[in-house]
């Protein structure tokens, strides 16, 4: 972590001085809100680009960039870094978050998953870490553009570091709600993820739990799900499980996932935040998890082989 670098005046309104850390489908949506607010972020990320472009049914925004690519030449550290790397790529981001971040520096976590504080406090030591939930859809183009499907909306934990969020984002399209009882949002979510994952296991999107029977599978995985979260203190009702897969009947039959859209580029897959996370702490509370079982290997063997 940079001990004395001198903070980046990037704005001077009074608002937080932002990096983001990862300007791919989420990160480019939270740079156009800011910059949409004339609060255009430093960018910071791995393939080198000119800018960034946001599209949604409003239109187009461009956010100038360069996207800097090495962490050594975009010197001066920031007040909050959005880091918007997936959850596979943290420990390659370190070297962005030790030249952005000084001890009071503010690092939101917009990754899906329940445990992003643990996974990243310790390339940021000292600095308070957020784990936000992500709302949105947004999925990255072919072109690089980003096209958002949705209305941009985290949720953070009510806690002191929360405000800087809040005063970055304020008045911008990106709203923020602050959650007392955060666990149980993020585990919320997380069941959401986890169905969401039966897409790769198909290669098809949101359509296919039209079908029933991948509606009972879904009902049956949900429900196992909401027993961990439950083990891990979660409170949630038990409709949750019918509420999420009536949401996924919902969605438009194209809609994909982003770990759908890293299936279809043969990427590494965040398998483990989002499914292998139920058996593992299912395990640990012993909370049988025969669904998960099954799901998460598969997700894991379709990420990293061998074959
Ligand atoms: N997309 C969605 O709809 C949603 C996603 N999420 C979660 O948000 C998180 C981000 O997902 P998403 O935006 O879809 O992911 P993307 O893959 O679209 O974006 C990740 C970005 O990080 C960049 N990156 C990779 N490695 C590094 C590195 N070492 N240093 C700097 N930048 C790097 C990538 O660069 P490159 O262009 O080179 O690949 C890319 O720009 C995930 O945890 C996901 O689960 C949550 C809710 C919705
Ligand atoms: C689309 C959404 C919000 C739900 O699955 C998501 O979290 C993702 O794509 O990773």
């Amino acid at each position: 972590m940079a001990q004395t670098g001198r903070p980046e005046a990037t704005d001077t309104s009074g608002h937080p001085a932002v990096a983001i850390v990862g300007p791919g489908a989420i990160g480019t949506t939270v740079a156009a809100a800011l910059h949409q607010a004339g609060r255009t972020p430093k960018l910071c990320g791995r393939t080198p680009r000119a800018s960034l472009e946001l599209r949604d049914d409003r239109g187009r925004v461009l956010v100038p960039g360069p996207v800097h690519t090495d962490p050594a030449q975009a010197a001066g550290t920031v007040d909050l870094v959005f880091l918007a790397v997936k959850s596979t790529q943290v420990r390659a981001s370190a070297p962005w978050l030790a030249a952005l971040c000084r001890p009071d520096t503010v690092v939101c976590v917009l990754q899906n998953g329940v445990e992003q504080e643990a996974a990243v406090a310790p390339f940021v030591p000292g600095c308070p870490v957020l784990p936000a939930v992500v709302w949105f859809p947004a999925e990255a183009q072919p072109d690089g553009t980003v096209r958002l499907r949705g209305e941009a909306r985290l949720t953070l934990p009510d806690a002191p570091a929360s405000r800087t969020v809040r005063e970055a984002l304020s008045g911008t399209r990106c709203s923020i709600e602050l959650a007392a009882d955060f666990l149980s949002v993020a585990w919320r979510k997380l069941l959401q993820n986890a169905v969401a994952g039966l897409m790769v296991l198909s290669g098809r999107r949101a359509g296919m739990f039209g079908r029933a029977d991948i509606s009972r599978l879904s009902l049956a995985y949900l429900r196992e799900c909401l027993a961990v979260a439950r083990a891990e203190g979660a409170v949630l009702s038990d409709e949750v499980p019918r509420e999420i897969l009536e949401s996924f009947h919902g969605y438009p039959a194209d809609l994909g996932t982003s770990i759908l859209a890293d299936r279809e580029a043969d990427r590494p897959l965040e398998w483990d935040v989002r499914n292998g996370v139920v058996s593992r702490r299912g395990r640990a509370h012993r909370v049988p998890t025969p669904i998960s079982d099954v799901v998460a290997p598969l997700l894991a063997a379709a990420s990293e082989g061998p074959g």
